[in-house]
């Protein structure tokens, strides 16, 4: 029997990182061993682009969507990190996928990476975009380009994928599945203003298109993850990273297999009635918990406190 009053011990699993000592994300050995709830021919035949797939959440996704039958193509900015995408699939599955070197801060060239995907397999029939980021400061010192920089990465990047996408399957005649990850701005993101406003952005720009282009079947959805450990954590100082388990009530990061087994869900015929959705991956970030990814103010420190 145990005794009620006394709490049990928490629990912190491997893969969960230990709190104290930040790792940076899943590498490759973890991503090819990890296992799936989904059967292997989930997404057979179809044509999955994801971009900011060199790295983190998004390489995850790729090698899991592989996995799961589909047809897969990724894009982002820097080409020596989309190789290491396509080989540890080569490696790990013995499939070949689309890689195709992409700024999505250029409408000309997504138009060109769209269309590129279209030749290549003939369609698409989920595009997820993953590629995104930012820097953690106080937004009082936001320099102008890098706001915008911000803004034009998460906001204006990802609308550009949305609208080519779109404008393919209205003329196509063919349904269409968009899954966006943004972050989980539900109580604001203090030091991260400018990815918060652009997340904000997609979210009220994905439930509007969900309305407005369900006329050709096209579903539109977004993500939410708290703190994931990926590659990208080497924009946020070690002190901060230390804390990072402390911004959810479980206490703990995810990991990018929690996100991707989401976006494979979502782009199964079982995601078919969801639409215009925000969904919240975080351990409950949403009710509990502070990040502060630059460094927490004296203010709210309980020796700072007024
Ligand atoms: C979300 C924060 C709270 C939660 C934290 C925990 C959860 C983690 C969330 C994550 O999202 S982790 C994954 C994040 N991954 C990344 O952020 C990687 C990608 N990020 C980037 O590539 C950049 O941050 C970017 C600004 C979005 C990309 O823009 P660009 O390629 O144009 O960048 P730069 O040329 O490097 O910079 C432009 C401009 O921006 C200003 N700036 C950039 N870095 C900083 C910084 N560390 N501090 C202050 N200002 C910065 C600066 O004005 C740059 O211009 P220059 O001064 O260099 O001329
Ligand atoms: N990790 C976390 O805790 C959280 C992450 N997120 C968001 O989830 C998404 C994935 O993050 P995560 O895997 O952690 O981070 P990563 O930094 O590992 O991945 C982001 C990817 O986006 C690509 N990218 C960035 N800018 C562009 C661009 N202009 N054009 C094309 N590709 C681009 C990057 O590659 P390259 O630089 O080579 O282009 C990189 O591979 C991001 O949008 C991130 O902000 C949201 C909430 C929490």
């Amino acid at each position: 029997m145990s005794n009620s009053n006394v709490p049990p011990p928490k629990i912190f699993k491997p893969e969960d990182g230990d709190p104290g000592r930040p790792k940076r994300g899943m590498d490759e050995d973890a991503i090819k061993t990890q296992p799936t709830i989904f059967r292997e021919d989930l997404l057979e035949g179809k044509t999955v682009l994801i971009s900011g797939a060199g790295s983190g959440m998004g390489k995850a996704t790729a090698y899991l969507a592989a996995k799961l039958g589909a047809n897969v193509a990724i894009c982002g900015r820097t080409m020596e990190k989309l190789d290491s995408t396509v080989e540890m699939i080569r490696d790990g599955l013995g499939k070949e996928i689309l890689s195709v070197q992409t700024n999505i801060r250029s409408p000309e060239e997504v138009e060109d990476l769209i269309g590129t995907v279209h030749d290549h397999f003939g369609g698409l029939d989920t595009l997820v975009n993953n590629a995104g980021g930012q820097f953690p400061q106080d937004a009082i010192d936001f320099s102008r380009k890098g706001w915008l920089a911000v803004i034009d990465t998460n906001l204006n990047g990802t609308w550009w994928m949305m609208q080519e996408a779109a404008k393919r399957w209205r003329a196509d005649g063919k349904p269409g599945n968009i899954v966006n990850i943004v972050a989980n701005i539900e109580r604001g993101m203090p030091q991260a203003a400018h990815t918060c406003a652009a997340r904000a952005g997609v979210i009220y720009l994905s439930k509007t298109l969900a309305t407005e282009w369900a006329q050709w079947d096209v579903r539109v959805n977004c993500i939410g993850p708290g703190v994931i450990e990926t590659e990208g954590f080497r924009m946020y100082p070690e002190e901060a990273l230390k804390r990072f388990h402390k911004a959810n009530p479980m206490k703990m990061r995810g990991n990018a297999w929690d996100v991707a087994e989401m976006i494979a869900y979502l782009a199964s015929p079982a995601a078919r009635f969801i639409n215009g959705d925000l969904i919240i991956i975080d351990g409950g970030q949403a009710q509990w918990g502070v990040i502060w990814p630059a460094g927490m103010p004296d203010y709210f420190n309980e020796s700072g406190a007024a």
